[in-house]
């Protein structure tokens, strides 16, 4: 089911929450709306599975207006960060619980919670109690239950905040692969830029209640329009334009690449910059030096902080047991491509 969000607003006694949000999301797409806390991730879901107003605009699902409808007829579920399972039920009756609602007959509901459950991987464990369940586990049996309804829609909220690192990063692939194995259309709330990566084909990035980039994962990672998304997606060596100095080797070799006009900031990437001994430079005018003013060692990668004048920038080079680090306080000289620049 396609989705369309159409100039939705929320106020909440003249707090403007969502400011003409406008996305649109193909049928079996999944989204991340990716954007800090507060920023209005959580009413716009809201708004979507009709548990909340908008104060002007429209939702659209499938080319049908449906802002009027009531949460029931727009056939969505949601998966949220606390799970919200029945903690006095068993695994089965949790997620059969929608199903029974529905005074569906139980040798149906009984066929549809063994699917669900195998489709979320917890077969065999109908009878457990929601409290003896691992934080994964019991997400999965979030899911299941969301699922069992057949949705045409899932909403997510944060759904993996609980949970540590590592399970995370295996729920988010299994979400994924559930999400994309039935083709269901999927919004994600998320305030963690890799998790958006990682699991979406779209990223829609929120700040203040507006969206700020709208666009395929690469493209808002690689190309942000804008320094709040280049930052937000973990970016480092965000310049401003109007902050550096014209009469550098640096300011030179980026004029060189690029017109600015119409631009103010720059991106350049850590790894798109080569460093070099500045022993070795045979062109001293336009070689541009700089001196290491920190150090940290990432796993294979080190990152060196540099000072170029006023201008610091990181330049991360891989690890090798073989080669020397640069010392703090030694000059370098520092080279990279025009095509490793974004400007914006
Ligand atoms: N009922 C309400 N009355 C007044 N203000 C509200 C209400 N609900 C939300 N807000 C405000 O609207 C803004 C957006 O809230 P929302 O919960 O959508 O943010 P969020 O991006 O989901 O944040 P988080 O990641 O912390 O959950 C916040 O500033 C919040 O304080």
């Amino acid at each position: 089911m396609s989705i369309d969000i159409k100039a939705v607003t929320k106020d909440y006694n003249g707090f403007s929450a969502l400011k003409a949000v406008d996305i649109h999301i193909q049928n079996g797409e999944l989204l991340a709306l990716l954007g800090p806390s507060g920023c209005g991730k959580t009413t716009l879901l809201r708004i979507i599975s009709g548990l909340l107003e908008p104060s002007s605009g429209e939702i659209w699902f499938d080319g049908v207006d449906v802002t009027k409808w009531e949460t029931q007829k727009r056939q969505t579920a949601m998966v949220f960060q606390n799970y919200a399972l029945f903690p006095h039920m068993s695994v089965e009756e949790n997620v059969g619980y929608g199903l029974k609602i529905k005074r569906m007959p139980k040798a149906d509901i009984q066929k549809r919670i063994d699917e669900v459950l195998e489709m979320v991987e917890l077969s065999g464990m109908n009878d457990r109690s929601i409290q003896s369940l691992s934080g994964g586990q019991k997400q999965r049996a979030a899911l299941a239950r969301a699922l069992i309804t057949e949705p045409k829609i899932l909403l997510f909220d944060e759904p993996l905040s609980n949970l540590d690192e590592k399970l995370r990063v295996a729920m988010r692939q299994e979400i994924r692969r559930i999400q994309q194995r039935i083709g269901i259309t999927s919004i994600y709330v998320t305030h963690d830029q890799r998790e958006a990566m990682a699991i979406a084909d779209k990223i829609a990035v929120m700040n203040h209640g507006e969206i700020l980039q709208y666009d395929r994962p690469e493209t808002v990672y690689h190309t942000p329009s804008n320094a709040f998304t280049a930052d937000f997606m973990g970016h480092v060596n965000i310049l401003q334009l109007s902050h550096l100095s014209p009469a550098t080797a640096f300011y030179r070799k980026l004029m060189q690449a690029h017109a600015f006009s119409g631009k103010s900031h720059l991106l350049l990437p850590p790894n798109e910059i080569l460093l070099t001994d500045a022993s070795t430079a045979a062109d001293i005018t336009n070689t541009i030096f700089a001196t290491v003013s920190s150090r940290e060692l990432l796993g294979n990668v080190v990152r060196y902080r540099l000072s170029l004048g006023e201008t610091v920038l990181y330049a991360d080079c891989l690890y090798r047991v073989s080669l020397s680090l640069y010392e703090l306080g030694q000059t370098v000289a520092i080279d990279f491509s025009p095509n490793g620049i974004h400007l914006f």
